[in-house]
């Protein structure tokens, strides 16, 4: 029992670890924990319904994931080789294409999400 326990802490260390490692050095990560802590605290301010806070969480979800697979993936790329190679290019340019699509879903759901009620609340 106690070493199943401490084997799942130190897993829950080293997730929180790659989290960390991932926030400190891509500032793409930095950008996503702001825009995440916007929202989120624009959600509180608009008092939004457990519906609404269901998708935007679900989009800072995925956008947040996807970024980490991205980053994993390029220092897996990162490390196997550092020369020039067309499938290096096409895995690191994939990865990167997730993130696109988990970041356009995020700024339609955010616009579909809290455009109308900060409009309310900005300018009625
Ligand atoms: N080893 C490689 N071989 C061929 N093309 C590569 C290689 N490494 C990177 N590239 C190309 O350069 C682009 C940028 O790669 P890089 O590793 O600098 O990531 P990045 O765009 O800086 O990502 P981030 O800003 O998230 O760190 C890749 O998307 C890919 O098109």
């Amino acid at each position: 029992m106690n070493g199943w326990r401490s084997r799942e802490i130190r897993s829950f260390r080293h997730a929180f670890a790659g989290i960390y490692e991932a926030l400190r050095s891509e500032r793409h990560m930095q950008f996503h924990l702001g825009a995440a802590l916007l929202v989120i605290a624009l959600a509180a301010w608009l008092r939004l319904s457990a519906g609404d806070w269901l998708w935007l969480l679900a989009a800072i979800t995925g956008v947040w994931v996807a970024e980490l697979i991205n980053t994993a993936i390029e220092r897996t790329v990162d490390r196997i080789s550092s020369e020039q190679h067309p499938l290096a290019k096409a895995a690191k340019d994939t990865a990167a294409g997730a993130v696109l699509i988990a970041a356009l879903f995020a700024v339609g759901v955010g616009l579909i999400v809290l455009g109308p009620p900060l409009w309310k609340a900005c300018f009625q």
